[in-house]
């Protein structure tokens, strides 16, 4: 009988230059730079050429790639018919899904392509993948589509288009400082899932397609959602620990706690943990924070399992007031840097993913019986 690693548990599948999550210390390094000494301190843009380049940008390089980004933002028109004619009651991440795809059909890539040319594919991503999910939350809203604007970072700009209105520097500083937290993070679901594509030397926009299906779930990036719910449901804090206590009888999972890899507190946490503590005072509305705090105590006493970047990222969300289900694609806004750079370094080095899998089905020989027979 071959060992079989369920849910590949501890399998080291490839090398990478990109992240490194050490579970059993609860630290995350892009490129080698601390999560710690990232968050706050850069922008989503520098982090975004650091993971297509292995290092941080001076400012030519940073003002270069920042016009490229804002010069690729607006959208194919068939796409644009996409979104206002989808069904308006889909959900985001699927329309995102969707429309991702369909940008493949406007624009070549191809492995084999120059370097330079797949990295332009990818910046295009990164650049167009927070108007498609905003142009959508507007169209379904009846409302109309700004035309892009080049003045306005990535987080102001998603920010701008799905109010309209330019935000404050501390709703765009909060934003951007999300996207920086979950742009990359080595071997999840959905980065893989992206990589399995690429290493069939299919194209990017099949790769990226592929990791928005996987992000989507509620075991991954889907949780952020599932946390909202989840705190809508309790109510107020008085009925938290009644509401865990009754979903741990029943073996629910607990949304936005537990970690595959990490054994420890998610560095990632923190960080939103603070931005969601300042932001729920600022609203008058301590009660989701405060909720999420007991479940957090709970969870840590009782199963030893501790909080994900998804926990307080849904009370960040939430406070800066998007809407629920565009959290899921706030996620993959950020990780599109993530998941193009490693479809670019699975391409340098490429070797087909196909692992194994043990049988353990009928007995060999089976015969075929007529259908009549059956
Ligand atoms: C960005 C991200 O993807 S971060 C993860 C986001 N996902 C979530 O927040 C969903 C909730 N969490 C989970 O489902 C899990 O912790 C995962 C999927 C993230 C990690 O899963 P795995 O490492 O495969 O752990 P697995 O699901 O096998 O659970 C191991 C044990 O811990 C328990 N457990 C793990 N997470 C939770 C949870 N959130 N709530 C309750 N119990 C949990 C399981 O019930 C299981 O208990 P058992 O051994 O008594 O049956
Ligand atoms: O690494 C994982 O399994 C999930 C995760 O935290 C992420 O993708 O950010």
């Amino acid at each position: 009988m071959a060992v079989v690693s369920k849910g590949l548990e501890g399998v080291v599948a490839a090398e990478t230059e990109l992240g490194e999550v050490k579970g059993q210390e609860g630290i995350l390094y892009y490129c080698g730079y601390d999560i710690n000494e990232l968050a706050g301190h850069v922008s989503y843009e520098e982090v975004v050429y650091l993971l297509f380049h292995n290092r941080l940008p001076n400012r030519y390089e940073l003002d270069k790639l920042t016009t490229a980004l804002r010069a690729e933002r607006e959208l194919p028109q068939g796409v644009i018919d996409f979104l206002t004619r989808a069904p308006k009651d889909a959900k985001p991440i699927d329309i995102m899904r969707t429309a991702v795809s369909m940008l493949g059909c406007y624009n070549v890539s191809r492995h084999d392509l120059a370097m330079s040319e797949n990295m332009a594919t990818a910046i295009r991503l990164v650049s167009q993948v927070g108007v498609i999910a905003a142009y959508f939350h507007r169209a379904r809203q009846g409302l109309d589509l700004p035309p892009v604007r080049k003045d306005l970072s990535e987080a102001a700009h998603f920010l701008y288009l799905i109010t309209g209105e330019v935000p404050s520097k501390e709703a765009e500083a909060t934003l951007d400082v999300a996207y920086v937290l979950h742009a990359e993070h080595g071997f999840n679901a959905s980065t893989f899932t992206a990589r399995v594509v690429a290493s069939t030397l299919s194209d990017m926009y099949s790769a990226i397609s592929a990791a928005i299906g996987a992000l989507k779930g509620p075991l991954h990036g889907g949780a952020n959602e599932g946390v909202i719910h989840m705190l809508e449901e309790i109510g107020s804090p008085d009925k938290v620990d009644a509401w865990v206590e009754d979903a741990l009888a029943q073996k629910k999972k607990i949304m936005g706690i537990g970690h595959r890899v990490y054994k420890v507190l998610d560095p990632r946490a923190p960080h939103l943990k603070t931005m969601a503590i300042k932001l729920s005072n600022e609203l008058g509305e301590a009660k989701w924070i405060q909720m999420s705090e007991r479940i957090a105590t709970i969870m840590r006493e009782r199963k030893g399992l501790n909080a994900n970047v998804d926990f307080y990222s849904a009370t960040v969300y939430y406070s800066l007031g998007i809407p629920t289900d565009l959290f899921t694609p706030i996620f993959a806004i950020s990780r599109m840097s993530g998941w193009t750079a490693h479809v670019l370094e699975q391409w340098k080095d490429n070797r087909l993913f196909r692992p194994l899998s043990e049988y353990v089905g009928k007995p060999y020989g089976q015969k075929v019986l007529p259908i009549d027979e059956r």
